[in-house]
């Protein structure tokens, strides 16, 4: 079956709402809500179909996109490439031209609404940051003042990892970092075992991700509605990771890192080649900082997740 290219987007307002649509009835998956979009013409470049689309289905003109997140889906009549990218900025109000119902509403009430099966990734991708924190290990006042600025610079998600503790220590410290920043931000957590605290993720190595895999009856090992990540390094363990219905994901290393020095970089290329065919959002990590970001856009990624990339300075 020929793959239909489509283009779709992630409207915000000033806000930060997202704009939804219903789809008519009559049409293929026909009464479900949709990111605003439709199939690329011949001859038209990505960002020229999105224009038109969102002119012709909502009366606006776009003025800053970006890509966020790419995948293919295959229904049993259609088999589509989705192309969503995140529209920050636009002239003129949305409306319903085509007669269509349109929501304005909030990343947390994305899960409420029902979306054609493709969907799934581009709903977590609308919900994360496009940064992804990693702590490196340090004492915990540098812990925590580090985490204090972080948060100021914007930085919402962030995995604590502290290799140099044995479990009882790094659960009494997640319990402190909790405490004091659980309410504002996400924190992911490392372990043996899913964490306890309700409002945390769990980020699994790609150890713990094969284990989980290879078990004969494989489950996700945390509800949905609580974030599951895994480390991946190469196509199989994407592989795995979408089997497993994790969330997302890392792949690394892109390039040179001293947190691994003998680990082999992929490179953008071969990062990038990965990403096509990966269905869920993607932090690139490994020597990358945030002059890199718009890169890891651009290659197909959610954003990027780094330790010494992203960890405040102290200046
Ligand atoms: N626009 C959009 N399409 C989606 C989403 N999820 C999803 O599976 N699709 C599928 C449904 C359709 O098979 C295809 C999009 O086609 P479309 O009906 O929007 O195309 P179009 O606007 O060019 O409409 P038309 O000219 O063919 O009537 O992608 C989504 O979030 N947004
Ligand atoms: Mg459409």
């Amino acid at each position: 079956m020929r793959r239909i290219h489509v283009m779709a987007a992630v409207i915000r307002d000033a806000d930060r709402r997202i704009l939804i649509a219903k789809r008519p009835d009559s049409a293929h998956q026909g009464g479900l809500w949709e990111f605003p979009g439709g199939k690329l013409e011949k001859g038209e470049s990505r960002h020229e179909a999105l224009r038109r689309e969102l002119r012709e289905e909502l009366g606006i003109e776009i003025d800053d996109a970006r890509p966020l997140i790419g995948l293919h889906h295959d229904y049993p009549d259609k088999h589509i490439q989705l192309d969503v990218w995140e529209v920050s900025s636009f002239r003129g109000s949305a409306h319903g031209a085509e007669g269509q119902p349109v929501l304005w509403v909030r990343e947390s009430q994305l899960p409420q609404f029902s979306f054609p099966a493709a969907n799934q990734p581009i709903v977590t991708a609308a919900q994360l940051p496009d940064r992804y924190l990693i702590t490196p290990d340090c004492n915990e006042h540098e812990l925590f003042s580090g985490i204090e600025r972080a948060i100021d610079s914007g930085i919402q998600l962030i995995q604590l990892r502290q290799t140099q503790l044995n479990a009882d220590q790094y659960n009494e410290l997640s319990k402190q970092v909790l405490a004091r920043w659980g309410a504002q931000v996400t924190f992911m957590l490392k372990g043996e075992s899913p964490p306890t605290e309700s409002n945390t993720g769990w980020h699994l190595t790609a150890a713990q991700l094969r284990e989980l895999v290879q078990q004969p009856t494989p489950v996700r090992p945390l509800p949905k509605g609580r974030w599951l990540a895994a480390s991946c390094h190469n196509a199989e363990e994407l592989q795995m990771a979408e089997m497993l219905e994790v969330d997302f994901v890392t792949l690394s290393p892109v390039l040179p890192t001293k947190t691994h020095p003998d680990a082999l970089p992929l490179g953008w290329e071969s990062a990038h080649a990965m990403l096509r065919r990966c269905r869920l959002p993607t932090y690139l990590m490994g020597g990358l900082t945030l002059a890199e970001l718009n890169t890891a856009h651009h290659a197909g990624a959610q954003g990027i997740a780094g330790i010494r990339g992203l960890w405040p300075s102290s200046q």
